[in-house]
This record gives C-alpha cells, structure tokens and sequence, in this order.
C-alpha cells in the first residue's frame, strides 16, 4: 500500500457528518441507554470531536504552510523541539501523543517557525501510526524548502498499549526519519540529537 502523499488533502470532502447518527447505535451496543440525560448530547459531541481529529484529511501542506517560505542564505541547523501531538491509532482508534522534534538545515529557503507544528497537526490529525507520522513531516519538510537535510524524531505514548492490550503504562516509543546530511553525516545526526536532549537552561 502506498503511504498517503503528504502534500494533498487525502478526503476534502468527508467532515464526519453522519457520525452523530452511527454512535447513537454505538451507545446500544456497549450496552447504553442513548436516550438517557447524559448521553442525549453525546452523538453530536462525538461528531464534533471527530471533526476535528480528522481535520488534516481536509486540509493541504500548502494552506498549511500559507506564505511563509522565506528566501535566506545561511546553512546553520534550525530546530524546533517539543511540539506536543495528538493522534489517532488506526489500529484501534484509540489516542497516541506525545512530543515531536524537528530539524533541518537550509538550502536557501527557511519556514516560518510555527508552520513546524501546524505540520505536525496536519499529519496528526488523521489516522496514523506513528511511524509514517514521522515520515511525512519529514517529507513535508523536504517537499516545502529542498533543505540540505531535515530530521525528525517523535516520542509517543499509545493509549492502545496503555488502557488496554498489553496495558503498559510507562512504554514510550521513538520514531525518527532522518533526510539529506543528516542521514548521511553522523556528526549532523548528533549535534540534532543532541539539541533535542538539551532543555532550556540546561547546558
Ligand atoms: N508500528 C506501530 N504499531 C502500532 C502503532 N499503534 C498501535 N500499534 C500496534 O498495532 C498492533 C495491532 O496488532 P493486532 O494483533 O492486530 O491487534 P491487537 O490484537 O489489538 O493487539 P494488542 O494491542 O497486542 O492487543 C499492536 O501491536 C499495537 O501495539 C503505531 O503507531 N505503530
Ligand atoms: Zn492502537
């Protein structure tokens, strides 16, 4: 199966409308009372829900990254770290999160730094796992400004191995996807991981 391109809405026209109607039916059959006070809302608040968890099968990389591909000269490493994620499992459906960190060393275009979490949200907010997650930010990435490299790494905890399954609560996983000299060049691959280590303050 091919992986989704990164750069096309996969569904602009799917907005989980209808999905109201099926958790009605959802609620009855795990043995609630959708007709009881509580719930009376629930149907519309899980459309809505959805909605927006599934925002990224609507939108394009190039909304995304509006115009803010800047021209610039300099091959310094850029790194933007701990932007927080949330996604969706497609194996169960089920919550993954955690942190992605994203770097990149320019050709002769820069992006404006908040496009590196609104890429993140763009992929995130469809059904993944997380290593094709990685992928196509850094395929995104690589696709907006031809940098000489561009690496990222996300750090996720899956609810699906926590509050179910094997129920591991403390397990986190590490994806990366590593492009250009920072595939080719461990000294770059380093001086990324070790930025990312380094929190604020911290030498
Ligand atoms: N590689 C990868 N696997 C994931 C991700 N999210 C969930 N999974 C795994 O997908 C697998 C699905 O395995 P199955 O055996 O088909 O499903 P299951 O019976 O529900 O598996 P268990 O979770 O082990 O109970 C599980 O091992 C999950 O941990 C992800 O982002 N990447
Ligand atoms: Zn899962």
């Amino acid at each position: 199966m091919p992986i989704p391109n990164t750069n096309e809405a996969l569904n602009p026209t799917a907005d989980a409308t209808g999905l109201a109607d099926l958790t009605g039916q959802w609620l009855s059959l795990i043995g609630e009372d959708p007709q009881r006070e509580g719930l009376i809302k629930t149907p519309e608040r899980v459309e809505k829900a959805w909605r927006f968890l599934t925002g990224g099968y609507r939108q394009t990389l190039a909304e995304v990254a509006g115009d803010a591909v800047f021209q610039a000269e300099g091959s310094e490493m850029v790194v933007v770290k701990d932007i927080e994620f949330y996604s969706m499992c497609e194996h169960h459906m089920l919550p993954f999160y955690g942190r992605a960190h994203i770097g990149y060393i320019p050709g002769n275009q820069i992006l404006g730094l908040s496009k590196f979490a609104r890429i993140t949200d763009l992929y995130a907010r469809r059904l993944q796992v997380q290593e094709r997650l990685t992928t196509q930010i850094a395929e995104a990435v690589q696709e907006l400004l031809q940098p000489q490299g561009v690496a990222v790494v996300l750090e996720g905890i899956h609810l699906c191995m926590a509050m179910r399954g094997v129920q591991k609560q403390n397990s986190t996983t590490t994806t990366s996807a590593m492009r250009g000299t920072f595939k080719s060049d461990q000294r770059t691959r380093a001086e990324f991981m070790s930025a990312i280590q380094t929190r604020l303050g911290q030498r």
